[in-house]
């Protein structure tokens, strides 16, 4: 799995900690870093959540992880490239929820919400749960996308 990565300065150090777990687990080939990099790069949130939700919506990487101060603008931002679903989440079952339910492709949290412990256990079980197009959430979905289309 190929995972955009992104944070505004409140969430550098989190998305820090994050990415290096992902490169560490088997299931992920390729984290993509769209930053920022740096704790004085005070770059804004949107253009940075844009380019890793595009990079989604491309084909260029299957899911994104967003970092903010509380995920929410993150999350707005990512909403607004056609084709992305992106939700916040801080728990377990939400983030299976948003996967199995809802296919998101994008998880955005809030850095200055959750712990990086608790991240990265919401973040493990994120990479193990995958959308069933068979399953009856798809048709819901797909109005989801029927409306953004029309
Ligand atoms: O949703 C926005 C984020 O939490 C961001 O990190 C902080 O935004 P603010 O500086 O506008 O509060």
């Amino acid at each position: 799995m190929r995972i955009a990565v992104a944070a505004d300065d409140a969430g550098l150090e989190l998305k820090n900690v994050l990415s290096r777990m992902l490169s560490d687990d088997p299931r992920v080939t390729e984290v993509q870093d769209h930053g920022v990099h740096a704790p004085d790069d005070d770059r804004p949130y949107p253009p940075l959540g844009i380019a890793a939700a595009e990079a989604v919506a491309r084909g260029e990487a299957d899911r994104a992880l967003l970092i903010c101060g509380t995920g929410i603008g993150m999350c707005i931002s990512a909403n607004k490239v056609p084709g992305i679903r992106a939700t916040v989440a801080h728990d377990a079952y939400s983030v299976e929820r948003s996967v199995k339910s809802n296919d998101c492709q994008v998880l955005t949290m809030g850095a200055r919400v959750v712990g990086p412990e608790l991240a990265k256990r919401v973040v493990g079980e994120w990479l193990g749960h995958t959308f069933d197009p068979a399953s009856p959430s798809a048709a819901k979905v797909a109005r989801i996308s029927a409306y953004e289309q029309s």
